[in-house]
């Protein structure tokens, strides 16, 4: 079957990589690699012992006729290394080779097994994929197709429907729990000698390393038989499980159409939320025995400095003191009742009414204007919209699905790159002080305003970093803590110099890393509390668990010695954590944060921006006939191929005024990108075109020479 399914979606010429935030794509190219990620995905999961994993549709900030994907690893964070280099292989196999090259991978990853032709001895473990899209026309198709794939290796595929990327994470990480902690620390590569004397691969130590060895009793709770989801419901019943059960999906299908569904009042507690993916996720992989139920067994705090009837619970969460700072990362994991879009919802909204008493509430705060690029994070926007609005946020969302072309100006990226207004916002709106932007699957967040004199201002990703830094300095001094945390803050080379000034300032670490998400994340890890931001709006905040158990330690000290204000603190950066995903960057979540930190500070935006002043800076990119021919140093700031190009670069640079410009390939698109930064907005202009012409000149441009700077 799983060849017959593969030649049914026969791979196009194109190449196809997982760049640096999976495969982008024209939507029409991709039902192979559909197929196949599906395959891949379960190959995961079984490798995990069938902890769940995420398969995500969606090209992100893209334009509209693109799609792509991005699996979701089974702790919630982005694709191991290894795998992605497996999905790479797996997505360009010639259709004749590509069962063997999954067998190999199953055999290499200790996946191999089952009914499907990807066998190899006794029954794997059952995989659980979890496939969600976002709101692209062809999205709905393109998932069908996966979990079409996912049922043919007799897989688990759940049809999540409509969802941000970082929603489909938060909902791995919470539906796995603190099982799938423990792999993926940063450690250098170790040699494994059990599956080939020659392989150095970091996947199969953490597969060596599961919470959960072939010989638990994992597959004692698979197959179940079907469980039938009825309505009981009509606010929160979770329709994709009722898609559950169907292991195939055909692609003609039509899916279950999640959106839009009627916003949700998500203010009360856990009372109201009948959420049945939790019955059923409750026998999968975390039995009522295993000692992980008891973070829900324990006593409820009462954060009685947001309100008397607030019961959080992830403070529940984190009373749990059975893992210790010496335990690996992210065992603090959020109860399994949060791994559902109402669960997500219910997180964090409890949060932000923990750090933002009503006090702080003021009702003269006018409203945000949130542009949503016209994708996914309208929707999920207008279901938080009432519940926010209760805890004295209100919001107005702009640029909803089919206001416009997706993520076509307007949207984050559009925003933070052209360096304009998005569409909607392009001259001051009355009743509107700040506004922000999203792209097209909410990962990404920008704000920008109009200022008194009619200038408009972009607050970036280094900005949010910024602020999100300075917050957390001053919490932490405010709490006291024995032992002092590492604290950093994760930049890469597109950070405006003056930013990384700034925190440094504050008193924090600020290591480089590459571009990409995923090496940002991987460098926080590092530190026991890490803010990462790329300039683009992509980023989080990271509590490691030693972090976490420290400020449990003083608020319950603080709290015995009446030390009020110490345990404050600490309650309000449990809060943080709480509000801040902890698996990927979130613009909903990031946005919730930037105005609970506004308002406790009694902010305005111009305040926020006045932090530091940006060095003006300019973006470009120009098309070459091979961008792979350019090659960088490892922290992405000069060129070493072309070796021409460089000294070129170092010339331009000396020419102007605190002059600095690099370039570097694209992971994404089939460009390569330039930056420039300068003492004026004008000097910034002319360094990047400058920059822009000299790589075309040198590292083979095609087309007419750049002649000015291009979105
Ligand atoms: C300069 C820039 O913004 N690059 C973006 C872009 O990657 P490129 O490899 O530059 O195409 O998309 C990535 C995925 O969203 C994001 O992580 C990264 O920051």
């Amino acid at each position: 079957m799983v060849v017959a399914g593969i030649l049914s979606y026969p791979k196009p010429s194109a190449a196809l990589s997982y760049g640096t935030a999976g495969f982008r794509a024209r939507a029409e190219l991709l039902d192979s690699t559909l197929y196949r990620m599906g395959l891949l995905a379960v190959l995961r999961s079984r490798s995990r012992g069938g902890l769940a994993v995420g398969l995500m549709v969606t090209a992100s900030h893209n334009g509209p006729l693109d799609n792509g994907i991005k699996l979701v690893d089974v702790e919630g964070g982005m694709l191991a290394t290894a795998w992605e280099e497996d999905a790479t292989r797996l997505a360009n196999a010639p259709d004749d080779q590509a069962e063997h090259v999954l067998a190999a991978i199953a055999a290499r990853r200790g996946a191999a097994g089952g009914d499907g032709e990807v066998a190899g001895g006794a029954a794997p473990p059952r995989a659980a994929v979890f496939v969600a899209r976002d709101t692209r026309t062809h999205s709905a198709r393109l998932a069908a197709i996966a979990l079409e794939a996912v049922g043919v290796l007799e897989g688990r595929g759940v049809d999540m429907g409509v969802l941000t990327t970082p929603q489909l994470h938060h909902i791995v990480r919470h539906h796995n729990g603190p099982l799938a902690a423990g792999e993926r620390l940063p450690h250098p590569p170790t040699l494994y000698t059990t599956s080939s004397a020659t392989t150095t691969d970091l996947s199969l130590q953490e597969s060596t390393s599961l919470a959960h060895p072939p010989s638990t009793p994992h597959r004692e709770h698979l197959p179940r038989p079907p469980t039938l989801y009825t309505t009981s419901s009509a606010t929160t019943t979770d329709l994709s499980l009722q898609e559950s059960t169907s292991l195939a999906h055909p692609p003609s299908t039509p899916h279950r159409e999640h959106l839009p569904r009627p916003p949700t009042l998500y203010t009360t507690s856990s009372a109201t939320t009948t959420d049945l993916s939790l019955q059923e996720s409750t026998s999968l992989a975390h039995p009522p025995s295993t000692p992980h139920r008891e973070h829900l067994s324990h006593p409820p705090i009462l954060c009685t400095t947001s309100s008397a009837t607030t019961t959080d619970l992830s403070l529940q969460e984190s009373t749990s003191l059975t893992h210790p700072p010496s335990t690996p990362h992210r065992e603090h994991v959020g109860p399994r009742e949060w791994a559902s879009e109402e669960g997500y919802y219910e997180m964090l909204t409890r949060a932000y009414a923990t750090l933002v008493p009503p006090a702080a509430r003021s009702s003269d705060r006018g409203p945000l204007w949130i542009d949503a690029a016209c994708g996914v994070g309208a929707p999920k926007l207008l279901a938080m919209q009432e519940a926010l609005l209760a805890l004295g946020l209100r919001v107005h969302v702009a640029n909803g699905v089919g206001d416009g072309e997706l993520n076509s100006g307007c949207g984050a990226e559009h925003v933070q790159k052209a360096r304009l207004p998005p569409r909607g916002f392009e001259a001051r709106l009355a009743g509107f002080d700040r506004a922000c932007s999203l792209d097209g699957d909410a990962d990404r967040l920008v704000y920008h305003y109009w200022t008194e004199s009619n200038e408009w201002k972009l607050l970036d990703g280094d900005k949010i970093a910024a602020l999100f830094s300075c917050f957390l300095m001053e919490q932490l001094a405010a709490a006291k803590l024995d032992k002092p945390l590492r604290v950093a803050c994760v930049q890469t080379a597109y950070a405006n110099g003056a930013a990384g000034a700034y925190i440094r300032g504050l008193g924090m670490e600020v290591p480089m890393a590459k571009t990409g998400v995923k090496f940002l994340h991987h460098e926080a890890l590092h530190f026991d509390l890490a803010v990462y931001f790329e300039a683009n709006g992509h980023g989080t905040i990271l509590f490691s668990d030693a972090a976490v158990s420290a400020l449990l330690q003083t608020q319950a000290d603080a709290e015995a010695q009446g030390d009020a204000p110490r345990a404050a603190a600490a309650r309000c950066l449990l809060a943080t954590k709480q509000l801040i995903n902890q698996a990927v960057g979130d613009a909903i979540s990031d946005f919730l944060l930037v105005e609970a930190v506004l308002c406790l500070r009694g902010w305005g935006v111009s305040q926020w921006d006045a932090l530091y002043s940006d060095l003006p800076s300019r973006q470009t990119k120009l098309p070459v006939a091979e961008r792979a021919a350019i090659a960088t140093t490892a922290d992405e700031t000069r060129v070493t191929t072309p070796p021409a190009l460089q000294p070129e670069l170092d010339a331009l640079m000396a020419r102007f005024a605190r002059g600095r410009c690099f370039v570097r390939p694209s992971g994404t698109e089939d460009v390569v990108r330039v930056y420039a930064e300068a003492a004026t907005q004008a000097e910034a202009d002319e360094l990047a075109l400058l920059t822009a012409q000299a790589t075309h000149k040198l590292a083979g441009g095609v087309g007419e020479m750049p002649d000015k700077a291009v979105a």
